[in-house]
């Protein structure tokens, strides 16, 4: 049983009015960040009332679903059971910002005990779709699901899966950087993130396009076109990219995407080591997943899982939100062979040889530099004699390890220069908190992502310079 990861965005958008910065057009929120289910306005505390209860009134319902379908949600201890810990809240916040529904500890829950067990029955797979649609066996998982989710979704009322999508986020409250509009694209301009959201964005389309062609069109009766379009298909990727779970990740065989109902209410913590696993039971051929509390948690205390050791640039695209306090937060940094270099044929030829690219973007973090790229580096910046010792998994000569911190520090400098706003502009945005609180939710996270990514290169830069003087231990 391997551990399983969740691939993860919600977001609730409140983009009014605008301000210019540097060229660049800052939506701002009619206020500070607020729970989806806030009112505002004349009557508001009725309004609030009635959204809240209609938000509690689902979370009954999946919890009565959950506990219909083999879920042990009883307040009472069972045999070899303890009584269900967990209760849903609708408002949760990370860092000051609203993360929507996650799970509370409703009693003291002990390190290593089973938070809660779902039959896999209950999850939406590739092979459940195949069973419902007679899909091609061959086709990608994600597809798979999203045609299911999608079509469970249009069936309202009559589908099994009700209580489940209820509690899932709305079109408007999926917030993902791939579906970002322009405007608040461009609040990142210079950073890698920007090509690699539009390059997601895409691909879904084109996708999309595939789908349509092969399969929606051919089967007009099954997919009809105001169900199975792309506004649909969208909203379907949004959920999966940030709720699915990859079961038993490690092996190839038994390797499968799914979501999880109820384990997808657990937000993310970078500092959690709680994992989802899928296990067979003694005596029985069913599996279930189930959730292990990583450390005890008290009463009331937020569960979390982690969606693994991404870079806030995943977040972004994959899930909407950025978290500061992320110690695997990376920016790609792209180093490539000089055309000026008197030896660049050479080199051309060889990495040709050994199958590399000339031009290779390498992710740096704020406390190191990838190996492979310093490695990738000294064959960069090695003039003939260098190059003839061959061997660049270890210092090759001082002058060439000093040609190796020029490079990066140059890089590093091109990478900060590329940005609209400086580091210091983002620190003063983000220190106003009154200011930065206005902003709609986009805009806040593209000022908190573009923070971070400078803070890497900044502090990049001032490593390389400290260590300048001692050549041995610049990348050692
Ligand atoms: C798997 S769902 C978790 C349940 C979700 N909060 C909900 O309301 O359904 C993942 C989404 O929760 C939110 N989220 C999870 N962890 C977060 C965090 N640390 N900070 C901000 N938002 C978070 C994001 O919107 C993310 O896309």
């Amino acid at each position: 049983m391997g551990k399983s990861e969740m691939e993860l965005g919600f977001v609730s958008v409140a983009g009014f009015g605008g301000q210019r910065r540097r060229g660049c057009a800052i939506r701002m929120s009619d206020g500070p960040p607020v729970s989806p289910f806030a009112s505002k306005g004349k009557g508001g505390a009725s309004l609030e009332k009635s959204l809240v209860e209609i938000e509690r009134e689902k979370n009954r319902a999946l919890q009565d679903w959950l506990g219909d379908n083999g879920v042990y949600m009883s307040d009472r201890s069972g045999w070899g059971k303890a009584p269900h810990g967990l209760v849903i809240s609708n408002e949760t916040t990370d860092e000051g910002e609203p993360c929507g529904r996650g799970l509370l500890a409703k009693r003291d829950i002990t390190q290593g005990e089973p938070i809660f067990e779902i039959p896999v029955e209950l999850c939406l797979t590739k092979a459940k779709a195949v069973e419902v649609f007679d899909l091609p066996e061959d086709m990608n998982e994600y597809i798979s699901i999203a045609i299911l989710l999608i079509s469970e979704r249009n069936k309202g009322s009559d589908s099994f899966y009700k209580p489940y999508i209820d509690i899932l986020p709305s079109d408007e409250d999926l917030n993902p950087m791939f579906r970002w509009p322009k405007e608040d694209l461009e609040l990142l301009q210079g950073s890698p993130v920007v090509g690699a959201a539009k390059s997601l964005e895409e691909k879904l389309t084109t996708e999309y396009n595939e789908i349509n062609e092969s399969l929606f069109k051919k089967r007009r009766k099954e997919f009809p076109e105001e169900v199975f379009n792309y506004e649909s298909w969208e909203w379907a990727f949004a959920v999966l990219f940030s709720r699915a779970v990859l079961f038993d990740p490690l092996s190839f065989e038994d390797q499968e995407l799914g979501l999880v109902p109820y384990a997808d209410l657990l937000n993310h913590n970078p500092f959690c080591s709680a994992f989802i696993e899928r296990q067979k039971r003694m005596f029985s051929k069913n599996k279930f997943v189930v959730v292990y509390a990583d450390r005890n948690y008290n009463k009331m205390e937020q569960i979390y899982t982690t969606y693994g050791q991404k870079a806030n640039s995943e977040f972004a695209i994959l899930y909407g939100f950025v978290v500061d306090r992320n110690p695997y937060d990376s920016i790609d940094v792209t180093v490539a062979l000089s055309k000026d270099d008197p030896l660049y044929d050479v080199k051309v030829e060889y990495l040709k040889r050994i199958g590399k690219e000339e031009s290779i973007a390498f992710p740096i973090y704020a406390d190191r530099s990838p190996v492979e790229m310093i490695e990738f580096l000294r064959f960069c910046v090695a003039d003939e004699e260098e190059l003839g010792i061959g061997v660049f998994n270890r210092m090759v000569t001082v002058q060439n390890e000093l040609a190796v911190a020029d490079m990066l520090v140059g890089c590093c400098e091109d990478a900060l220069a590329a940005y609209s706003t400086s580091l210091e502009d983002d620190n003063a945005l983000m220190s106003d908190r009154k200011m930065y609180t206005m902003f709609g939710k986009n805009a806040r996270m593209a000022i908190k992502l573009r923070r971070a990514e400078k803070k890497i290169l900044t502090r990049t830069i001032a490593d390389i310079e400290r260590r300048r003087t001692k050549p041995k231990d610049l990348f050692s």
